[in-house]
């Protein structure tokens, strides 16, 4: 099932930039990672946020929970998760 997943990140200020660029780097690679196996259909950037709009294929909510939660960002964002059902309009 699809899940639209609101994620805003909020990293500490004080945070030292080497470790801040170290998460970043770690998130990339789990997100592509997810994103390759087709797990991660979209991300959007959030114009003037740093935050992002994504669809995320998981089987339920503790797949999709597993996968939010191993996000080496999870400890600084805030996501805010809505689950899809398919439109009865859809073609
Ligand atoms: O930059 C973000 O919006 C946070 C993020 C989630 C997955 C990713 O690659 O970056």
């Amino acid at each position: 099932m699809l899940f639209h997943c609101a994620m805003e990140v909020r990293l500490p200020p004080d945070m030292p930039k080497a470790e801040a660029d170290d998460i970043k780097a770690r998130e990339k690679a789990y997100a592509q990672d997810l994103m390759r196996k087709g797990k991660w259909p979209h991300i959007w950037r959030v114009a003037g946020r740093y935050a992002n709009i994504s669809i995320i294929e998981a089987a339920d909510a503790d797949e999709l929970h597993a996968m939010l939660s191993s996000l080496p960002l999870f400890p600084y964002m805030d996501i805010e998760v809505t689950p899809l059902a398919r439109h009865p309009s859809a073609i």
